[in-house]
Formats: structure tokens, C-alpha cells, sequence
């Protein structure tokens, strides 16, 4: 494939989810495809993006992956977070059960800043490959999803598996929903991109 340089159009996902599910080491396997050990990893404080292509059927995305901070304390500005957003990544840790219970409030969340028409949301579970009795069944996660009418796939950030996938599918997703991201444009023939998600790069740290 040798897709153009032209930008068809710029999405802005995000990860939200509690403190220490991995949401920060999902966004690096997908961008860097590294993984930091514990000793390197350090709380989100209010809000990080990384910004990456994604090329498909001949045409070049830009993706704005938003890393938001799990801890209350550390999240600021909510609202703005979800401005222009068309995906929203819920994690949780499988080997944590608060970590998915909390899902709950993360919902409540997306739903109070995002109409449920205007974002495409996927249940991300991590860690797949630390053993523990007390995991999350995979069922579970997936019956949660269904009744939440979300996407779903479970996720190691540490070994790769599912991280690629994840993303890919949610951003297939947003792709086969047009509504979502296309703005009229007649004249041009090309796709423009509601300005919120590219004004939001603005202030962000793109590191
Ligand atoms: N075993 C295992 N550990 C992981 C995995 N993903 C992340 N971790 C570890 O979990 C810890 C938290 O990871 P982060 O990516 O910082 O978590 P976070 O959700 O971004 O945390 P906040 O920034 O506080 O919201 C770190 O010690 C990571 O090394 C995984 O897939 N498997």
C-alpha cells in the first residue's frame, strides 16, 4: 500500500480508566511498540497525547491519542478532554476486579460529556498476561460490553497481544461511521476535521 501523504481526516481517541490499568503503557505499545517496566512508569498527571499515522485502504489518518490521568487528583479540565473526541478506549486491569467494577463510573462519565451517538466506545481489558485467580473472566468483560453496547477485546501492553488490534478495530469503527468525523464539504471533495480535535493538539504536550 503506498497510501498519500494527504491527511484524510485527524481523530481524537481517548483513554480513560483508574489509576495503574496500563493506559499509559497501551498508548506506547501502540505508538513506540515499547513497553517501560514499573520502575520507569510514573503517574499521568492531568492529561498527555501522542500523536501517530494510521494508514488503510490507501488513506492516511492522523490519530490524537489522548492519555488522560487515572487518578482523581490529577484530573482537571474533564470536560475538555472529551471535546471533539470520536473514541473513547475504557480500560481495566483483568487482574484487578475494583479496576473493572469502576468501569461503571467511567461510563457515567463518557455519557455526561459525549451524546451516545457521537463516540465510538470500546472496553479495553489489560494485563492478560499476569496470572491471578482473581481475574476478570474474559465472558464477563464481554457481557459487560454488550450490555453497555461497546466494543470489546482484552490486552496485554506488556507482551503486545490485542494492543494493535484494539485500536485498529475502534478506529475501523469510527472510519465505517462517517457521521462521526465528516463535516460537508462540497466544494473540496476532501474530508476537514471538526476543529475541536485539532485546536485541543494545541494545547497538549506532544511528547
Ligand atoms: N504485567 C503487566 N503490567 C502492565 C501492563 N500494562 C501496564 N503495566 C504496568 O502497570 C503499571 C501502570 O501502568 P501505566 O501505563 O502507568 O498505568 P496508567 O493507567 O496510565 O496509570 P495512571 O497514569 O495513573 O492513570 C506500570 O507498572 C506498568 O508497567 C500489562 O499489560 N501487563
Amino acid at each position: 500500500m503506498t497510501p498519500t501523504s494527504e491527511i484524510t481526516a485527524t481523530f481524537k481517541i481517548l483513554l480513560i480508566g483508574d489509576s495503574n490499568v496500563g493506559k499509559s503503557s497501551i498508548i506506547r505499545r501502540f505508538t513506540d511498540d515499547k513497553f517501560l517496566s514499573p520502575e520507569e512508569t510514573n503517574a499521568t498527571i492531568g492529561v498527555d497525547f501522542k500523536v501517530t499515522m494510521y494508514d488503510v485502504d490507501d488513506k492516511r489518518y492522523k490519530l490524537a491519542i489522548w492519555d488522560t490521568a487515572g487518578q482523581e487528583r490529577f484530573r482537571t479540565l474533564t470536560s475538555s478532554y472529551y471535546r471533539g473526541a470520536q473514541g473513547v478506549i475504557l480500560a481495566y486491569d483483568v487482574s484487578s476486579r475494583e479496576t473493572f467494577e469502576n468501569l461503571e463510573n467511567w461510563i457515567e462519565e463518557v455519557n455526561t460529556y459525549c451524546p451516545s451517538d457521537d463516540v465510538v466506545k470500546m472496553i479495553v481489558g489489560n494485563k492478560i498476561d499476569k496470572e491471578t485467580e482473581e481475574r476478570v473472566p474474559r465472558k464477563e468483560g464481554f457481557e459487560y460490553a454488550r450490555k453497555h453496547q461497546t466494543l470489546f477485546l482484552e490486552c496485554s501492553a506488556k507482551t503486545k497481544v490485542g494492543v494493535q488490534q484494539a485500536v485498529e478495530e475502534l478506529v475501523n469503527k469510527i472510519i465505517d461511521t462517517p457521521s462521526l468525523w465528516r463535516k460537508s464539504s462540497p466544494t473540496k471533495g476532501t474530508v476537514s476535521v471538526d476543529e475541536s480535535v485539532t485546536s485541543g493538539l494545541g494545547s497538549g504536550c506532544a511528547c
